[in-house]
């Protein structure tokens, strides 16, 4: 039972948060058909090229300033609802700039629904400007510029996402540097399609303070104790990498294993519906699955606090609500 546990999410894609049925309305109220893409209340995809395509598909539905702030707000009242105090959403202002509603609008919407939330239930929540992969390294260093330069408080860290398979990471460097130079906190998705040198090409082209999934980093024992030197912290998301077969079950997912070694993990749930899980339920398997012990699952939402994209008083605060 985690349910009375108070939970922090550092990695959720805002898009791959969207409910089915939410995403439905929206398709019928545009005249959009979705039926390609979700059957029975349920996404459909079958490996992780497919999950992108549906993932990219599913978000044209999202089209006005509004659509965003009901999508941000609806997401962060169901965290609210299971005792989650801090959200960070990947979001992509670049998404925003290709359906033609223009990057400003979509992060006003997202950040409107922010707020709509935390009046409500008082849930933190900061953004995570992301770059993907597959649409290039000029387009990722778009997605920088466009975080380095909005000004923005909610805006506090940048990320990598997308097809990990596509190009190198030190191709999308100088993106890091401008999300750097500017002050923002650096995640990256590594380790996740990819093996273990895509974790050490992170660590070595980036230099981040997170990384997105990493657990592929456990087939190089060399690398495992570098990232718990380093104190790089680990998005792990045990939901989406079962249903993306990157391990086979949970029995042979190396959380645990990561953790023994000293590295720093935290809990999170990716793209939710999209995976067939929750924050709820990713804690519930923190427990169930792996024989975590409330305090263990409770260091692991203070490691999630201390390395959250946050000021000072923030941290503090959460820290306090803990
Ligand atoms: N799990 C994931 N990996 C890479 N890119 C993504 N975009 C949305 N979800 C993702
Ligand atoms: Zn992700």
């Amino acid at each position: 039972m985690t349910s009375h546990l108070k939970k922090v999410e550092l990695h959720c894609h805002l898009e791959g948060a969207a409910p089915p049925a939410l995403t439905e309305a929206q398709a019928r109220k545009y005249g959009i058909d979705i039926s390609g893409q979700l059957r029975d209340g349920a996404y459909v995809w079958h490996d992780f090229a497919s999950f992108l395509e549906c993932y990219d598909k599913v978000s044209e539905v999202y089209k006005t300033e509004e659509d965003y702030a009901l999508l941000t707000e609806t997401y962060l009242d169901e965290l609210a609802a299971i005792n989650t105090i801090y959200s960070e959403l990947i979001v992509s202002p670049d998404h925003g700039k290709r359906i033609g509603l223009g990057a400003d609008a979509y992060i006003a919407g997202v950040c409107e629904g922010i707020l709509r939330a935390r009046e409500r239930s008082g849930i933190e929540a900061r953004l995570i400007v992301t770059g993907e992969r597959h649409f290039g390294p000029e387009s990722v260093i778009g997605a920088a510029e466009y975080a380095a330069n909005a000004g923005n408080p909610l805006i506090t860290g940048f990320n990598l996402a997308g097809e990990e398979r596509m190009g190198r990471v030190a191709d999308y460097a100088r993106a890091f540097d401008i999300a750097r130079d500017a002050g923002l906190g650096l995640t990256i998705h590594a380790g996740e399609v990819c093996g273990a040198f895509s974790v050490a090409d992170a660590l070595d082209a980036v230099r981040p303070a997170r990384i997105g999934h990493g657990v592929r980093a456990v087939e190089d024992l060399d690398l495992v104790k570098r990232l718990a030197d380093l104190g790089t912290v680990l998005e792990i998301c045990p939901g989406s990498n079962i249903a993306l077969r990157v391990f086979p079950d949970f029995a042979s997912h190396p959380l645990r294993r990561l953790k023994e070694a000293g590295v720093q993990v935290t809990i999170s749930s990716d793209d939710p519906p999209f995976f067939h899980t929750s924050l709820d339920r990713e804690y519930a398997l923190a427990a169930e699955a792996f024989g975590f012990g409330d305090a263990e699952i409770d260091a692991m939402t203070r490691t999630a606090i201390e390395a959250a994209f946050v000021d000072e008083e923030t941290r503090r605060a959460l820290l306090a609500r803990l």
